[in-house]
């Protein structure tokens, strides 16, 4: 790579980022620690006024953008910046370019200083410190495609006894030897379902719309909510094919409502169908988990290990993304390998030659080391379109935290999202650059259109492929050219080996980021309260429904209003969520309108089709 001078591209705008340190956001959510870190060209953003009123920051964020803008006037010092800062992993055909981020030469040398000690905490959680002090935990996901690297001489054996396991499962799942119970002598699974959610469903969906071949040996399919429409559909598209369905259960913890309802309904499902859903059960999850108790307790055909030490969101490289790619034909341990070569090449401590520091230092100077600027991901390549939604988990619950390490508010995160080219360039681009400017983009190129010897072309010298090269240019450019900036990601095919290395790549780069902002990237505290309340909704129904069979086992039957459900359920500050419980049991058959409508809540007067005798609810 040549040399990181940037002098005289910029000369022209000496105050290229003016705007960075003068936003009310900016300002309040800086990183509050000692070291803080603050622009070069800025004015001791201290004396600003901090009620800088939105329209001034707008103002300030225009001009910032025009400032942008001149940067495009030079074409000879654009492909000077392009060559300097272009990174390329040979071994990975991986190449990198931030040419398109408008960060300055001072800004490199204030993030070489703050990177310093983002590496040397990524050195030590490698080596098994407590990376996520918040849960007590080491993270230890890089350890998966290098057992060599693993603190303790048991967890490499762990590791390594599973990859094989998984390797030689999914061979006798392939081949037949191990079979649906009630098919033919001849007969093999044919089909997944892959019961999970968040971290145990984004990764294997993205793998598998990434890497599936056209005909797999077993197809797959995702129940990845609590929608029972949803999980109606799956089972009702597997039809008769249930009975030669492998159903893999995957949840870290082994306690997520979502996926155990899924379960419950595939196994009746199963029970409906006549089928013995134990042989043809799959678990991935912690041991001693409920889960995993209830695999071993029923027989389930197999159980796979999920790690304390693993995220769910960073757990595609387990059990939970290599069993379902290893039994759809992919090759793993190739996406190892590529995952592995990148960890490799991101462990390096030279910020230019380690594609996850500069990848984290775009974002850091694109969103204000603040994430006042969304990240839109567009890969130009039908198979990538999950990987948006996989970066958003990877992203978004990593760096969205409330609080630093040390206790300090700052409302960190990142917003991600997108889908792919050139779709999308029919759908907002027209809004990314004409209109608000709160993003930055990332291309993420496929250099290879289609396999060798199957291209033609459709005009003359023309492919296909070109006009999808051609819209990624275009598009890169014209943003650019309205002071919009972009870093590109190219690959020159996808493959095993390229998806694990992307994988690993936003990995790193969430990690050494998340170090930057001073937060734990591997704990998501925020999640809980969604949990919670939804525990204490469903705790409330309960409550409705036995005063509701209480007042219906009279004779006459007792129709109630709202106010005397909630009276009764000593619960009157909930009334509007008892209105909303009532409502949605309304409309599900669950409960009769005696008087009124469900639209005015006030006229309602609410009772039970049937009493139990024996009050259930209580
Ligand atoms: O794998 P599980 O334990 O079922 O967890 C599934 C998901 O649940 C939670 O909501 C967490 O925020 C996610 O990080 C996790 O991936």
């Amino acid at each position: 790579m040549a040399s990181s001078s940037l002098s005289g591209l910029f000369s022209s705008s000496p105050s290229l980022k003016p705007s960075k340190n003068l936003s009310v956001k900016a300002l309040s959510a800086q990183p509050t620690r000692g070291d803080s870190f603050s622009f070069p060209h800025t004015s001791k953003p201290t004396q600003l006024p901090l009620t800088l009123s939105r329209s001034v920051a707008r103002d300030i964020s225009h001009t910032d953008a025009a400032a942008k803008k001149e940067l495009i006037k030079d074409p000879d010092a654009l492909w000077k910046r392009y060559l300097d800062w272009l990174y390329q992993q040979k071994d990975l055909g991986l190449y990198l370019d931030v040419s398109r981020v408008g960060f300055t030469d001072e800004f490199v040398v204030d993030m070489e200083h703050r990177f310093k000690a983002a590496f040397k905490a990524m050195e030590e959680l490698e080596k098994g410190s407590i990376a996520n002090p918040d849960e007590g935990r080491m993270v230890g996901h890089y350890w998966l495609r290098n057992s060599s690297l693993v603190p303790k001489p048991t967890l490499k054996t762990l590791i390594e006894n599973t990859l094989d396991s998984i390797c030689s499962f999914a061979d006798d799942i392939i081949s037949g030897k191990i079979k649906p119970p009630s098919s033919p002598p001849e007969g093999r699974f044919t089909q997944i379902l892959s019961v999970g959610i968040g971290g145990s469903a984004l990764g294997p969906q993205f793998v598998a719309e990434a890497l599936a071949p056209d005909n797999p040996p077993l197809k797959i399919r995702f129940i990845d909510n609590t929608d029972p429409a949803g999980i109606d559909h799956q089972i009702a598209q597997l039809g008769p094919e249930l009975a030669s369905t492998l159903v893999i259960v995957i949840s870290k913890s082994g306690g997520t409502p979502e996926t155990r309802n899924g379960l419950l309904e595939v196994q009746k499902a199963f029970r409906d169908a006549g089928l013995n859903f134990a042989k043809q059960g799959v678990a991935i999850t912690q041991e001693n988990s409920l889960l995993d108790n209830t695999a071993r307790i029923e027989g389930w055909l197999a159980r796979f290990p999920m790690y304390d030490w693993v995220g769910g969101r960073t757990s595609v490289m387990s059990a939970v993304g290599l069993l379902p790619a290893a039994l759809q034909g992919i090759d793993i341990r190739e996406m190892l390998a590529g995952a592995a070569i990148m960890d490799e090449a991101t462990r390096t401590t030279s910020l230019k030659n380690n594609p996850a520091a500069l990848l984290a230092m775009c974002w850091y100077w694109a969103s204000d080391g603040v994430g006042s600027k969304d990240m839109v991901i567009l890969p130009y390549k039908d198979s990538l379109l999950l990987f948006s939604r996989y970066l958003q988990q990877l992203v978004m619950e990593s760096l969205g935290k409330e609080f630093d390490l040390d206790g300090n508010t700052v409302n960190q995160g990142l917003t991600v999202y997108g889908n792919k080219g050139s779709t999308d360039q029919h759908a907002y681009i027209q809004q990314l650059r004409e209109g608000v400017h709160n993003f930055f983009a990332t291309f993420i190129e496929v250099l290879r259109d289609r396999p060798p010897g199957h291209d033609w072309e459709l005009e003359p010298g023309v492919t296909c492929g070109d006009y999808l090269f051609g819209m990624l240019q275009g598009t890169r450019s014209a943003l650019y050219a309205n002071g919009r900036e972009s870093i590109s990601v190219t690959i020159e095919e996808v493959t095993p080996r390229s998806v694990g290395a992307i994988i690993a790549l936003y990995e790193r780069a969430v990690g050494l980021y998340a170090s930057l902002v001073n937060i734990n990237a591997y704990h998501q505290p925020g999640v809980e309260a969604g949990k919670k309340a939804a525990a204490e909704v469903l705790a409330l129904q309960k409550r409705v429904l036995s005063v509701l069979n209480e007042a219906s086992c009279k004779d006459p039957v007792e129709p109630l209003t709202l106010d005397e459900i909630a009276d009764r359920c000593h619960a009157p500050e909930e009334i509007e969520m008892i209105y909303k419980i009532i409502a949605h049991m309304s409309a599900n058959d669950r409960v009769l309108i005696a008087e009124g409508s469900c639209g005015s809540p006030r006229s309602v007067k609410v009772y039970l089709g049937e009493c139990s005798v024996d009050d259930m609810f209580a």
